[in-house]
């Protein structure tokens, strides 16, 4: 039997961010705030020849993962990669950051590498801010939480706070984050639209990520609509960064975004990645 190690990273929604360039991927990152989910992305990997990635999503194979390869062959080992999630891909759930996290975990035990829990997110977080797949969701999904990050990498100070409140999401469809963190344009906007302060819980999450998005002019005429009907039932509401959807608090948001496509039930996570099993 091949040896495999299976591990699980939380993802994250971002709500608010403003990017901060450092001297190098370890000190670029960015400021915001967002909430670690329970649902990510689990990594199975085997020892190979060369490095392949296989990503499932529902069933569905595609074949490659940029930042995953690249993190892979920065530690100078070569692996067959399964990665798997029930999420959508590019819909601003930080499922790149989770899965670059998942990956690394398991091999890090796969070829008793020695890694600490910081080695691993650095080297994550370099993958994601290399391949603009990411700035901030490495730096949250280390560990559980609604997150407010008060500097980039992985190392700034991290307020964490655990609501036992879910979040509701639906995903209209992707948005590449790497189009928009290379837009100068958009960046200025964003930086110019981030608020200043954390928020002092889930519902104050929403409505200052909801004045963050509104102000970015990042907001598509789909998730607008989302964003009314929510206004219109008192539902506090913004758009999942950097994706085409909506995350919604509150005992009524089940209800209307049921209207515009399937809705996650989101639970706060309580702990960042972490190995599943070694097999044999
Ligand atoms: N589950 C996954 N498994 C492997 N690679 C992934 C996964 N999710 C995202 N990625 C990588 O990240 C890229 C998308 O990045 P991004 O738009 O930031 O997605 P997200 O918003 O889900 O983090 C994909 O093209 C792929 O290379
Ligand atoms: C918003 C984003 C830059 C991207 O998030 P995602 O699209 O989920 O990869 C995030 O990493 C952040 O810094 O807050």
């Amino acid at each position: 039997m091949v040896r495999t190690a299976v591990a699980f990273s939380p993802g994250h929604i971002s709500g608010y961010f403003k990017r901060v360039e450092g001297s190098g991927p370890g000190s670029t990152g960015s400021v915001g705030a967002g909430v670690v989910i329970d649902e990510g992305v689990r990594s199975t990997v085997a020892p190979a020849a060369a490095t392949s990635v296989r990503v499932v999503w529902r069933g569905r194979v595609a074949a490659g993962s940029p930042p995953v390869e690249y993190a892979l062959d920065r530690l100078g080992v070569a692996a067959r990669v399964t990665t798997e999630c029930r999420l959508p891909i590019g819909a601003g759930f930080g499922l790149s950051a989770a899965a670059v996290l998942a990956t690394l975990t398991a091999a890090n035990h796969l070829f008793d590498l020695g890694l600490s829990a910081d080695d691993v997110a650095a080297r994550a977080h370099e993958a994601e801010v290399v391949h603009r797949t990411g700035l901030g969701d490495v730096a949250a999904s280390q560990a559980g939480g609604v997150v407010c990050r008060m500097g980039p990498g992985i190392h700034a100070e991290i307020i964490r706070f655990y609501p036992e409140e879910p979040l509701y999401a639906v995903s209209l469809g992707p948005l590449p984050t790497a189009s928009v963190l290379s837009s100068p344009e958009a960046m200025a906007r964003i930086a110019a639209a981030y608020p200043d302060r954390c928020p002092g819980d889930l519902t104050d999450f929403c409505l200052l990520s909801r004045r963050f998005a509104q102000a970015s002019g990042l907001i598509a005429p789909g998730v607008q609509r989302v964003l009314a009907a929510c206004d219109a039932a008192g539902v506090p509401a913004s758009m999942t960064m950097l994706g085409n959807g909506v995350f919604a608090c509150g005992d009524a948001a089940d209800r209307v975004l049921s209207g515009f496509g399937e809705v996650e039930r989101l639970n706060v996570a309580r702990r960042g990645a972490y190995l599943i099993e070694m097999k044999p």
